[in-house]
Parts: structure tokens; sequence; C-alpha cells
């Protein structure tokens, strides 16, 4: 932002605050105010280690009480015989791998054994084992299994930590914390030595997510500065070898596993068994009628057992249990058919786990999300339909695209193991036999096919002095050089790294909020517009779609949404509007209010559970980032951070400030394949290249489009083609006050023309355009100055609402293109 606005020469006064800024910051923090700061990873609460008095008092007290439990165990699982030895390896290595196949009981009993062991050794206050799990469901499922197993007396030491939900264990010390990737990566922002934790389980490492990688980098430099730290690393497939390589040759503890036996079936064998004989084609889009025939199948051939269906996303769920409750056989309700996807709350997870009736099947329709970790206790039968979503990155195009892709031979393992869990099983993989030939052993680590923005802001929060290129050498599998500069570049242009590669003070706010950088840019800059509440709707809903999205209720949700939309041409203003009136409906109508307009906006009513608490959390994100005095003011409507919430010109101006370089140019005039020009055809084209509109976003196919830009946050690949998903039109002179676009001589000249300003005018809106900056720079320097100031920032921020709101938004619509990048 700095070299941003010294190319202003007005700009000398915004110098010369960085300088006294810069002065402020040579002071130096003493170790002893660092360590003053630091948060009890287990509690959440500031963390102060216990005297040497108070340690042996409450070493005594557990290992009392511990012994006054003697809790057991339910079941007799593989790993029990082998406690000793992993007790013993973790005793004498800082860094140990466990290797231990599916079934063994690593998840449920390892974490419990050390905890145990430092118990009963007269050392239970200074044990405190984080176990991490890479989803919320299995973090939640996994402390319950182990808090019921080790009884009434003891169940308040383990505890769970995910996303939007917590349930801590009542102290630190003699403590199991099961909490998911995320949330311990954050816990590292305000502990980065992890002071008072003694163990780190990394479980289900082999799954190779971003984050994982990113913690076992950081649990590197965690491990060299705190000598009481312990790692151990788990994985039931995977190659051990190198990870036992990154972590300096540490031990590696084989463990076998245990599974009842499961029949296997494959697509030829399962239509054999259905009597159908027809050619085998098969392919990576699921086949819905197939599986509902499969499924129907086992509903009436198949031994009793719950069934468990693997589908690769939402909407084949949706289209599967749309298929079988539209069928006979299952309208007599002697069927649970229970969804099961990320999107859901916790809550609603859990579902999952509860018995059917007697005499009903449960029927769990899932995501790979039910593929590691979790048990199902009744699942009998497993359908495997062989694909699942995966994220794949361009970065030629700068576009992610969510394929539908084989799943690896482990992951094939994996989901025919949740069949084989409590009793004998049965597997319907719906591929050939031979399709296993052509899949991969293992699934390629994320960090090497996702986008790398989040992952960059992620490594400059825990090692500030080490630039992103060193920093993501270090990790298991390296992304390629080119890729973590084109992100780092990517950072420097929308304002969050400054040249040497530092978070400025915008990027340190946008580091707090739990979201994708660009989001986080619009939530900071909601903050500073007062038009906090929609922002963090829309916020939400590009993480989380509010609509039942399926492919037979395509052309509804898109009539909703046109509805919505007004006249607003915005896909964001139609999110806001969505989330408000089920937020207004909550509040004011009865249990048949909401259902009706659930149903009238096609709207799921899970999603919209998880977009209130993820509005929540982005709240208390802006509070961490002290953009707002306290959480709960954002939700409010009349307070401050709201006054301009009802503003759908400043939303989408705001929006366009933080979505920026996200920008399309729309032209008209298109030379259509067979050469003709249709001058009245609308084209799109972005910094990268043309671009379609998605026949998800209400801006799709409307000529009359009032804004010559529209702005967008994401964009998808599709047989060679660039569709934008979302999209909203933005006001020209929003491009000018809000955005560093680089307006050219011509384009300058064009907009100055255009707008029919004169020189005097012109140099209005440049001032203008200064003190916006100066007040976004003084804020985001110093928020309780924003307090001082807030009268003097109203007055500006309430003439630029009125400059957008009375002027025309489409000033070039008689004007030849100019170019605006
Ligand atoms: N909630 C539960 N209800 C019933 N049995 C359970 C439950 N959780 C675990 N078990 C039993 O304990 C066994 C081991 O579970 P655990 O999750 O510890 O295994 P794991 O070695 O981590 O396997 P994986 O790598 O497949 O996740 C299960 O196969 C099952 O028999």
């Amino acid at each position: 932002m700095r070299e941003y606005l010294a190319q202003y020469p007005v700009a000398t006064e915004v110098q010369k605050l960085w300088e006294e800024e810069e002065a402020r910051g040579q002071q130096t923090v003493t170790q002893e105010e660092e360590e003053e700061d630091l948060t009890d990873a287990i509690t959440g609460r500031l963390y102060r280690p216990l005297s040497e008095h108070d340690t042996r008092r409450l070493s005594t007290h557990l290992q009392e009480k511990w012994e006054t439990a003697n809790p057991g165990l339910s079941v007799e699982l593989p790993v029990d015989g082998h406690r000793q030895r992993v007790i013993s390896a973790v005793q004498s290595s800082r860094v140990v791998v466990i290797a231990g196949e599916t079934g063994c009981g690593k998840t449920t009993r390892i974490p419990r054994f050390l905890l145990e062991e430092c118990v009963r050794g007269g050392e239970g206050a200074e044990c405190n084992i984080l176990v991490t799990q890479p989803r919320r469901i299995s973090a939640v499922s996994v402390a319950h299994r182990v808090a019921l197993e080790m009884g009434p007396a003891l169940k308040n030491c383990v505890g769970y930590q995910v996303r939007l939900e917590s349930r801590p264990p009542e102290q630190s010390g003699g403590a199991l914390l099961f909490l998911t990737v995320g949330v311990l990566l954050r816990k590292l922002q305000s502990n980065p030595s992890l002071k008072g934790i003694s163990h780190v389980v990394v479980d289900e490492v082999h799954e190779r997510d971003i984050n994982t990688d990113l913690l076992l980098a950081l649990l590197r430099s965690s491990l060299k500065e705190n000598p009481d730290l312990r790692v151990v690393l788990m994985s039931a497939t995977g190659d051990k070898q190198r990870l036992s390589h990154y972590f300096g040759g540490c031990p590696i503890v084989k463990v076998p596993g245990f599974m009842h036996p499961v029949r296997d079936r494959y697509l030829e064998d399962v239509l054999r068994e259905m009597g159908l004989c027809f050619l085998l084609s098969y392919d990576v889009a699921p086949d819905i009628d197939l599986i509902a025939d499969v499924i129907e199948h086992i509903d009436r051939h198949g031994e009793p057992g719950a069934v468990l269906c693997f589908l690769p996303g939402w909407q084949d769920i949706r289209a599967v249990q749309e298929k079988l409750e539209g069928r006979r056989h299952f309208s007599s309700g002697s069927q649970m058919i229970v969804p099961l996807h990320s999107s859901l709350s916790v809550a609603d997870q859990q579902a999952v786990f509860q018995r059917p009736q007697v005499g009903q099947r449960k029927i769990v329709l899932t995501t790979n999300i039910a593929e590691t970790s979790i048990t199902i206790d009744d699942i009998v039968h497993v359908v495997d339909a062989g694909t699942h979503k995966e994220q794949n990155y361009d970065p030629r195009t700068k576009v992610s695209c969510l394929d539908t892709v084989w799943i690896s031979h482990s992951n094939v393992t994996q989901r025919k193991g949740r069949a084989g869990r409590c009793q004998p099983g049965h597997s319907y993989h719906l591929f050939p036999r031979k399709q296993l030939e052509s899949m991969t052993p293992f699934p390629i680590p994320e960090i090497l096919r996702t986008p790398l923005e989040s992952l960059v802001v992620q490594a400059k929060i825990h090692s500030p002095n080490c630039k992103a290129v060193d920093f993501l050498s270090q990790v298991l599998d390296s992304p390629e050089q080119k890729a973590v500069r084109d992100a780092v570049q990517n950072l420097q242009d929308i304002g969050v790294l400054d040249k040497t590669e530092t978070l400025t003070p915008l990027g340190e706010r946008v580091a707090c909020m739990s979201c994708d950088p660009r989001l986080g840019k619009v939530l900071v800059l909601s903050a500073m517009f007062r038009c906090v509440l929609p922002m963090l709707s829309v916020a939400a809903c590009l993480t989380r779609d509010p609509f039942y999205n399926s492919l037979q209720n395509r052309a509804l949700v898109n009539k909703v949404k046109d509805a919505l939309s007004s006249s607003s041409f915005s896909d964001y203003l139609v999110f806001i509007r969505a989330v408000s009136g089920w937020r207004r409906v909550q509040q004011d109508g009865d249990r048949e209010d909401r259902d009706e307009y659930l149903e009238k906006h096609t709207l799921s009513k899970f999603s919209l559970r998880f977009i209130n608490g993820l509005i929540s959390q982005f709240s208390e994100n802006l509070h961490e980032a002290e953009l707002v005095s306290r959480a709960n003011e954002c939700q409010r409507h009349t307070s401050l951070y709201n006054e301009h919430s009802n503003q759908d010109e400043l939303l989408k101006a705001v929006l366009l400030a933080g979505l920026y370089p996200n920008l399309i140019q729309v032209k008209k005039g298109v030379v259509t394949k067979g050469g003709r020009f249709r001058p009245n055809r609308t084209c799109f084209r972005t910094l990268s290249g043309p671009v379609l509109l998605h026949r998800a976003s209400v801006n799709r196919g409307k000529e009359d489009l009032p804004s010559r830009w529209l702005t967008f946050f994401s964009a998808i690949q599709s047989n060679g083609n660039v569709f934008i998903r979302d999209s909203s039109t933005v006001h020209p002179l929003a491009l000018l006050l809000l955005t560093d676009c680089d307006l050219s001589e011509t384009g300058r000249t064009v907009l100055f023309q255009a707008l029919c300003l004169s020189v005097g005018t012109w140099e209005l809106l440049w001032e203008l355009r200064t003190s916006i900056q100066t007040m976004l720079y003084r804020n985001l320097n110093n928020p309780t100055n924003a307090i001082a100031n807030s009268s003097q920032d109203g007055k500006l921020i309430s003439l630029l609402v009125e400059l957008l709101n009375n002027t025309d938004l489409n000033p070039f619509a008689h004007n030849s293109d100019s170019e605006v990048d």
C-alpha cells in the first residue's frame, strides 16, 4: 500500500504516518512480555505454567482419580498388544511414526495409552495431548468414543475443538483434546512452540491435505523451540519411510490391523448378481440409476445392517436421495436415509451414528468424509462409486476446478474397511476390477494441486522473516517455486503483502480472517465502510452455497435467484437477501413460516445453519483483528458497523475493492465461430483472457447489463472455457475511487470525457480517492483511532454513497471501448 500511495503527490501525509509507525515499531518486546501473551492450547485461556508445588499436587490428584476409576477397554483391539512398544518408542524418541493398519485402534487407543502412562507414572499434570483429525466429524465422534471408554469419572479429561464448536477438557493437565488440523494451526499462532503441550498426535497423515503438510513443517520448528514436546505421526497407508526421513529418521512402529472379513464385489460381479448382463460401460460421473438399483438390491436381498454409499459430491447425494425416495420400494418408511456432507453442522452430522428403528435399514449417503477415522458401528454394506471431487488449479488462468476423478488404491481400501469394523461385511465397488490397475497407489498431495495464497498468508504469520519460497521448500512435497512466486505476486497485487513480502497492516488483519484472503479483504473493508453484516453473509455464502442445488431443480433455483436479484445484477445481493430473509423469518416467524421460506427459495436449512455459524466466526475474526469493538455488534442492524448495510451500490463497490483485480470487462461485439461479427452480442474478458458467465450466475444471458464492469470471486474451467460462477455489476466510480486500477492515459481521458467532468471535478474526485485511501490507511494502522475519527470518516463514506447512488452507472454507453486493467 505504501508504494501504491507513494505514486500520488497528495499522499505525502500518508508517507509521514508510515514513518511514525515504523519508528514506534522499533521498540522491542521482551521475552517475558511475549510469554505472557501465550494461549493455553488446551483451554484457550491465557497460558500460565503451574508452580512446582501445584504440578505435584495436580499429578497426585490425577493419579488417585485414575486409580479409583480404573477405566477398562470396551473391546480388545490389535493395538492393545503393542501398547508397551508404542509407549517405549514415544518415551525414547521425540518423534515416532506409527504405521497402524486400518482398524488396529490407533485413533481411539494410542492417545489414551500415552495419557494413562503419564498419569499413572505420577506425571499427569505435565501431560497435555493434542490429537489432530482431518475433519470435524471425526474429531467430534472420536472424542465421544474415547470419553465413553474412559468412563464417567474421567470423561471430562477428554474434549474436542472444531470450527464453530468447542468442548475442551475441563482443565489443562492430564488432558486429551481432539481437534481439526485447521484449529491447531490457529492455536500455533498464539503459542508457536506449543508451550504446555506434551504430545501432538497427528492422525491420518497419509491424507496429505494442505493443512497437515503445513502443520508438519511448523511442528519441526516447535520441536526445536520446545524441548518438552513430542510428536506422534499416525498413518494407515502411505510412505512411512519418507515421513520418518522428514523427521530426521525417527523410528517407525508397525501395528497390524484387524478387520472382519469383507466380501468384495466389482461392477461385473454386481451386475451379474442383479441379473443384468448388458455391456459394461462406466464413467467417472456416477451412474445415479445404477447406484439406486444397487442400494435397492441390497435392501431387498442383502443381510440386515446399514448401507454406507460413497459419492463424489453433494449434488450426487441429493440426486441419489431423490431417486430412492421417488421409488415405491422406499415409500414405506422402512428405510432411514441419512445424507452426510462437510457442509452439515456438527449436530446434523451426528445423525449418521443414530440407530434406525427396529425393522428399518439405515442408508448413509456420503462423500469421502466418512472414509477415515470414523466408525459407524452398524455398517454392513459399502457401496463405492469409486470417485471423489478433487480441486485442481491451473496457474495459467488462475482458475481452480473441482473435478470428479477416480480415487486412489488407498482410498478404495479405506472405504471397504468401513464395512468390516464391527462385523463382517460386503463391499460393492461400482467399477470393474481392472480399473484398480490404473488407480494411483495414493492420492496426490493437495499442496501440489491447489492455489497457494492462503498457505502463503499462513506461512507469513508463522514465519514472518522467511521468504515464502524458502518456507515452502521445507514442506514434505514442495510446490513449484513459480507457483509460490505467483501466489506471492497475487497477494502483493491485493495489498496483503508488500514488496519485501511482509504482511502489510491490511495483510495482518486479513490474516485474522479464517477464509480466502480476498474474502478476508472484503470483510476488513466492510468494517471500514460500515456495511459488515451483508458482507459476512456474502463471505459465508461463497464458502457454502445456501441453495438446494441439484441437477433436477437447477431451473427452479435460477428462477428464485432472479427474483431475489430483482434489478441488482448481482449474485452477492442475492446471497445477502436470501440470508437476511432467513434471519428475519428465524426471528419473527414460526416453524411453518420457516419451512415455507426455505421451500419457496429452494434454500437448504443445513447450509443456512452452517452459514450462520460462519457469520458468527467471521464476526469473531473481525473482533480479533480489532476492527469492531465487540463481535456481536457485527450482527446488530442498528450498530455503527451496519450504518450503510442497505446501500446496494456501496456493497457492490466494497466487494469490488476487496476482490479486485477480479474484474470483468463487458464488451459488445462478438466474432462467431463461423467468422461472422455480431455487434449486439456481449462478451466478457478478465485480465487472463476471455470468460463466459456460468449458468448459476444471475447475469448469465443478460444483454442489458447496466455497467461495463463486473467483479467476481470464483471461476471454474470446463471443456477449455473459463466460467465465472458468481458476479456483480459495479459502478465505474467505484473502480476509480476504491481500486488501484491502472487508468492509462487513454482510459483516464475516456473516463474524463464520458463522465463529462470538468477539470475541477476530476481533481476533486482524485482528492476524494486519496482521502478514502488515507482513511483506510489510518484505520488499518490504528483501529482505536477509528472511533476518534468516526464522524469525519462517516462524512466521507456518506459522500461516497451519494456519488455512487446519484451518478450514471454506464457513462460509456455511447463511447468507444476503453481499456482499464
Ligand atoms: N464409536 C464406535 N463404536 C463401536 N466401535 C468402535 C467405535 N469406534 C471405534 N470402534 C472399534 O474400534 C476399532 C478401531 O477404531 P479406531 O478408529 O481406533 O481405528 P484406527 O486404527 O484408527 O482405524 P482407521 O485408520 O481405519 O481410522 C474399530 O474398528 C471398531 O471396531
